[in-house]
């Protein structure tokens, strides 16, 4: 055969394309090259100068957090009525299903680096509704580490390497999470066993941040959202995570795989907790502080959905390290909350994204939503999606759109007035403690869990300097005397020189 017949992205893999260059052009061998006898390679060689060029331009840049990952496509079914709450098409009718990408990963380790790390892990789902894409761009733990957006980077720069010795560095690690001591909830969770899941489908996921459900009437309450797993939870020990991070540092993203391969579908149950803007004034808890939960206890959890991964991607690159989720990707009916870590992330997602795919990622038919239209963004680097042809860049009076009303003026909430404030979500205090104190009894109820906890914790602080370490056993026992004590005595004994 002399050419193909058709684009070479309806290939299959397996079929016996014709090989050319990228223009097209048949190649007769995909090793020969053009030389003077046995002398000089020729510039007129395009197949070995468009093969060298492309390669030298494969990579680009990874996430700066959540660089390693794996992912997969599914469904999602509602199986609980929500239309009292929230006017979002999604969740609007029992048995309705919406497709979906999945991307689960760690956050602090390079591409390359092990997936059993102690690390919180990432949990994303981009849905292709019927009125854009909604990203839900969770974690596997209910709380995070920082309720100020500042302290992302900072935070962040002290869980990856030192800018010396390119090494994880024990003392700056608790430098700055014992000068921070709202994040001791999450500290208790991230050194528990869950800090170490065995596979990605052994974890819940949680939207940590506190959501609004709208109404076209402009009622809306807040919601926060739980994804359990139907698998059940199932952890490794610290000892057994490094073991395997040595012997297979790719096992959750094969386990995924291998999994959907099989035709053993991994799923989650959706639940979502409500209070109402009332509710949200007497509750005990700041509903937009990042490092509390809504305890069960007072908040119950209310059915909504269950989703389930049923396919792999075809190509990694392609559909997982290509596909863009963002906080900020919303839909009629669900709107963030004034929590301002919530807000910065608003920000910071579309805004990496355009730096890591560039500006048309959203055109990558991966991120494509079903029904897009906005011919007023025009252009750009890569602009694959015809660029909307003939339709006019601006508000034509000739070729008007059609324009959707939005919601009425929203409620009493959402009518802020105030002065300019520079200042800290909140000094740390008593309060910060006593969630932290809970879940430390709840370890408790495991045979075990405690004890795991205190070494965990041990193995890793033991690496830092003698001050950081001395804050830290302070930070603990600010949760718990007995628990301070514990860890104190357990570093030390694991402290050389
Ligand atoms: C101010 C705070 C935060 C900032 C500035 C921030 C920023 C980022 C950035 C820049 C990325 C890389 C995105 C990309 O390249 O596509 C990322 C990934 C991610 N972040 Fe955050 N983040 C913050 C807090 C959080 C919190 C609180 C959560 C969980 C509730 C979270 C969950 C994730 C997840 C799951 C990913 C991976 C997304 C994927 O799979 O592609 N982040 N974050």
């Amino acid at each position: 055969m002399a050419s193909n017949t058709k684009p070479a992205s309806t290939f299959r893999y397996g079929e016996k394309p014709v090989y050319t260059t990228s223009n097209g052009c048949p190649v007769e061998s995909p090793q020969k090259f053009q030389r003077i006898s046995n002398g000089p390679v020729l510039l007129q060689d395009f197949h070995l100068l468009d093969l060298l060029a492309h390669f030298d331009r494969e990579r680009i840049p990874e996430r700066v957090v959540h660089a390693k990952g794996a992912g997969a496509y599914g469904e999602f079914e509602v199986t609980h009525d929500v239309s009292d709450l929230t006017s979002v098409d999604m969740l609007n009718g029992v048995g309705k299903k919406t497709p979906l990408v999945a991307r689960f990963s760690t956050v602090g380790g390079e591409k390359g680096s092990a997936d059993t790390a102690r690390d919180p892990r990432g949990f994303s789902l981009k849905f292709y509704t019927q009125e854009g894409n909604w990203d839900w761009v969770y974690n596997n733990t209910p709380v995070f580490f920082i309720r100020d957006p500042t302290n992302f980077p900072v935070f962040i720069h002290t869980q990856k390497r030192n800018p010396q010795t390119n090494l994880k560095d024990a003392t700056m690690f608790w430098d700055y999470l014992s000068t921070h001591q709202e994040s001791v909830h999450q500290v208790m969770t991230l050194f528990s066993d869950r800090g170490t899941p065995y596979s990605y489908r052994h974890m819940h996921g949680y939207s940590r941040h506190t959501h609004k459900f709208t109404k076209p009437d402009g009622s809306f309450v807040y919601v926060q959202t739980h994804l359990r797993t139907d698998q059940g939870i199932k952890t490794f020990t610290n000892e057994e995570a490094g073991k395997m991070a040595a012997e297979n540092p790719d096992w959750n993203t094969q386990d995924l795989f291998e999994a959907i391969q099989r035709g053993e579908y991994p799923s989650w149950s959706v639940f979502i907790q409500v209070l109402t803007p009332e509710q949200a004034e007497k509750f005990r808890w700041n509903i937009f502080d990042l490092t509390k939960v809504w305890p069960q206890a007072e908040v119950p959890l209310r059915p909504v959905g269950k989703f389930t991964l049923n396919r792999n991607p075809e190509n990694y690159f392609a559909e997982i390290e290509q596909v863009a989720f963002s906080p900020s990707h919303l839909v009629p009916g669900v709107e963030p909350s004034a929590d301002p870590v919530l807000q910065g992330r608003l920000f910071s997602y579309p805004d990496t994204q355009r730096h890591r795919l560039g500006v048309n990622y959203q055109q990558i038919p991966v991120n494509a939503p079903l029904n897009a239209f906005n011919p007023f963004q025009r252009d750009g680097a890569m602009a694959v999606n015809g660029n909307y042809g003939a339709n006019p860049g601006y508000p034509s009076s000739y070729h008007p759109l059609t324009y959707k009303p939005v919601s009425p003026a929203l409620a009493a909430h959402e009518q802020w007035a105030g002065s300019v404030v520079n200042a800290v979500f909140a000094e740390v205090g008593p309060a910060d403690y006593v969630q932290a104190a809970a879940l430390w009894q709840v370890l408790g109820r495991t045979p075990g869990q405690q004890d795991n906890f205190v070494h965990n914790v041990a193995v890793h602080l033991c690496g830092a300097h003698v001050d950081t370490r001395e804050r830290t056993y302070g930070m603990f026992a600010n949760v718990d005397a007995g628990l301070g004590a514990r860890i104190r005595e357990e570093t030390e004994k694991n402290v050389k020189n």
